[in-house]
């Protein structure tokens, strides 16, 4: 395979603690940009392989090898076990970078007080592809080589927007972590209104998922915002516009939106809480 990125991009070693959904879509996109196999230890209780060439283990090592880069990707409500075996094995080179929802920057710095370089990560599912959005955030007392070397990592996964505010980190994780659920229940519902309004439900689907991805790509590479491109598609007293009207009254779009993204945030000030 062709190295895409260059080598030092990666870290000298990976370890994985977890490889589900998430944490398996940010590999994948890493595997394919040219990080050595070799170079990747995965810590799975399944213990089912993940790539070929990538280590998997069901416990943890004696030790890690010199400046690991670990990737906490379990559930968050896994940090206190995850913490007592990992903790140990940390040492002021390991970097560490928590894609755990919901648990703080000062919770990981209590767990892994040995590891001097923290750092949030909040991806989305997209990652795969190298079209996802990751926000980042860390705090003074992570070096800048190690913000910088994260940083380098997370770039092959697309987006990559760094939070100056930790407060914030529940907020960007209600619109790009979680994100693409409510743009996939989006597309499903466009689909079904289509159907209510007559069109056979397989046609209804493939038009809506076709239209949605169209006009992300378009809005992508556009010289003029998405509320432009809105009103180019809307002749004046034309369908287009009886439509958004409806979307329009009293801001019933943005306030639907706003609830939902609200809701999010709540639950992920809830889960920091431990709830
Ligand atoms: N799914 C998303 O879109 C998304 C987006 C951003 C962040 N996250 C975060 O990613 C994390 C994982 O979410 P997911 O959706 O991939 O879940 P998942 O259930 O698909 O993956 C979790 C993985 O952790 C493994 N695991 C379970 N117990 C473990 C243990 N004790 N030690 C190590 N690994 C263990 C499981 O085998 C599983 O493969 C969560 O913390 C979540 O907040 C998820
Ligand atoms: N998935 C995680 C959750 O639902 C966080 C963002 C997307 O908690």
């Amino acid at each position: 395979m062709t190295a895409i990125w260059p080598d030092h991009l990666f870290p000298n070693h990976l370890f994985l603690v977890g490889c589900g959904n998430m944490a398996g879509q940010m590999l994948s996109r890493w595997l394919s940009e040219g990080l050595e196999p070799a170079r990747v230890t995965v810590l799975r209780p399944s213990g089912k392989p993940v790539a070929d060439g990538v280590a998997v283990v069901t416990d943890y090592p004696a030790a890690l090898p010199a400046g690991t880069t670990v990737l906490l990707g379990m559930k968050p409500y896994q940090i206190a076990d995850v913490a007592d075996a990992l903790a140990p094995l940390c040492a002021a080179d390991t970097r560490i970078v928590s894609i755990l929802a919901g648990t703080t920057l000062a919770e990981l710095r209590s767990r892994f007080p040995a590891a001097r370089d923290i750092v949030r990560a909040m991806p989305n599912l997209p990652v795969g592809l190298g079209e996802g959005v990751t926000a980042l955030f860390s705090d003074d007392a992570t070096d800048s080589a190690a913000r910088d070397a994260i940083g380098a990592l997370i770039q092959p996964l697309g987006l990559v927007e760094w939070i100056a505010d930790e407060a914030l980190f529940n907020q960007v994780t209600a619109l790009s972590g979680c994100g693409p659920a409510f743009l996939f229940r989006f597309v499903d519902t466009l689909a079904r209104a289509g159907e209510a309004i007559g069109i056979p439900a397989d046609q209804a689907a493939r038009m809506a998922l076709a239209t949605v991805q169209g006009s992300a790509n378009m809005a992508a590479r556009a010289a003029v915002s998405p509320s432009t491109l809105a009103d180019q598609v809307a002749s004046p007293g034309g369908m287009t516009r009886q439509g958004l009207n409806v979307l329009d009254a009293d801001d019933r779009l943005l306030a639907l939106l706003t609830d939902t993204l609200a809701a999010a945030r709540d639950r992920g000030e809830a889960m920091a809480r431990g709830e």
